[in-house]
């Protein structure tokens, strides 16, 4: 079985005041080894007190993980715990935080092995925007998808990454079907749409999905937001996984997130869903920049009558009353969900329709409300 020979090609790693190797030792265990097929995650957790080199450490994992397992053909190492967390971000010098973002709280009682600080922001990127649901299925990665095009097309320079890497959408939705390249030790993002986009899912295939376990969801968005080559971005916009876990807590907490967007269907809004996805950020201290109201009107593919299933309308009140903004209202149309199927963002699809008209007033709110556009919109 692959996960002996890996767990045995492990146990030849040492490293500096680690007793034994770093099987024995315990800095990693099968429990901390995903395989998908011939793609292969290590998650490798680094003690506080590991006063050796981090970096090659991890080239020595990387080096010796494959040895003689010419079947694997993608390997990404991990190093998670207070000290390996610093290994990653060799680009993220101590930058200034985002401005709305307040200092991270000292206790913030996340629990996992790798819980840090909030992270320092991401040299060239301005702002990562986070884009949540308290529940799966509202359309969250619909909204992410929309709003990230709409920005790139309102000139924005525009990154959008599928943090949902349980069930990355993101390829589907924007149709890519290459797989990203590499420079040097990083990543290359694909271009779309005039978007930077990397998703989970161009390394893995849809019908074998990973399984994966809190820390590693974790360790691996991290990777992907820091060991991407992004280069200068306005708006990093992730996707988040649906719903509010201690993955999402985690993830909320250790991305240097601007803000956070709230997508909630009508109905869920007046539930306790949306609240949760509220509460998670206010936990975090990251700001909630609000809510859109997703599948709000159901607008009639043959007479185009607008009808309100769900009781639109509560919604920007409920909004309110939660003390927080109300970013808008897509309706439930069938050509969103066509557009969506064929790959395309209704700013591409079509992009001076209707509902690329609704997506480009919610892009302008957020770019106001993080200073980056004026919002004329007197709602
Ligand atoms: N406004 C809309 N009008 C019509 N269909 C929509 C709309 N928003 C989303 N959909 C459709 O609803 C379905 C679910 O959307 P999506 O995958 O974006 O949801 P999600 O909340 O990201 O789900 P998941 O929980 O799987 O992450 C998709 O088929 C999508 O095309």
């Amino acid at each position: 079985m692959m996960i002996t020979r890996i767990m045995a090609n492990l146990a030849k790693v040492t490293a500096e005041g680690v007793k034994g190797n770093i099987v024995e030792a315990g800095l990693v265990s099968e429990k901390d080894v995903a395989i998908n097929d011939h793609k292969v995650v290590v998650s490798v957790n680094v003690p506080g007190d590991f006063m050796g080199d981090l970096k090659a450490l991890k080239e020595e994992i990387e080096k010796r993980v494959g040895e003689n397992i010419p079947q694997i053909t993608n390997l990404l190492v991990v190093l998670t715990g207070e000290k390996g967390a610093d290994v990653a971000p060799e680009t993220a010098p101590a930058a200034e935080a985002p401005k709305l973002r307040k200092p991270a709280p000292k206790n913030p009682g996340v629990p996992g092995p790798d819980m840090r600080p909030a992270q320092a922001a991401i040299p060239g990127i301005k702002h990562i925007v986070a884009v949540a649901s308290g529940k799966g299925g509202v359309g969250k990665s619909t909204t992410a998808v929309n709003l990230a095009a709409t920005l790139a097309a309102l000139g924005f320079k525009v990154g959008l990454l599928d943090g949902d890497i349980y069930g990355p959408s993101i390829p589907r939705l924007l149709d890519i079907k290459d797989r990203p390249a590499m420079k040097g030790d990083r990543v290359i993002p694909i271009e779309k749409y005039g978007m930077k986009v990397m998703s989970m899912g161009f390394l893995q295939d849809e019908e074998s999905p990973v399984i994966w376990r809190g820390p590693m969801v974790v360790t691996a968005l991290m990777q992907m937001t820091r060991d991407v080559d992004w280069g200068e971005l306005d708006f990093l916009v992730l996707d988040m996984p649906p719903g509010t876990g201690d993955a999402q807590l985690t993830m909320a907490q250790q991305t240097p997130l601007s803000g956070a967007v709230i997508v909630s269907t009508p109905q869920d809004l007046a539930l306790v869903d949306a609240r949760k996805g509220l509460k998670m950020f206010k936990d975090v201290d990251v700001p909630i920049l609000g809510i859109i109201e997703n599948m709000s009107t159901f607008v009639c593919p043959h007479c185009g009558k607008e009808s309100e299933i769900f009781g639109h309308g509560g919604a920007e009140a409920d909004a309110h009353r939660l003390g927080v903004m109300f970013l808008g209202a897509i309706p439930l149309h069938m050509d969103i969900r066509v557009t969506s199927d064929a790959g395309k963002p209704c700013i591409i699809a079509d992009p001076n329709g209707v509902h690329a008209d609704h997506y480009k007033k919610v892009a302008l709110k957020v770019a106001a409300l993080l200073g980056m556009a004026e919002d004329d919109d007197e709602d």
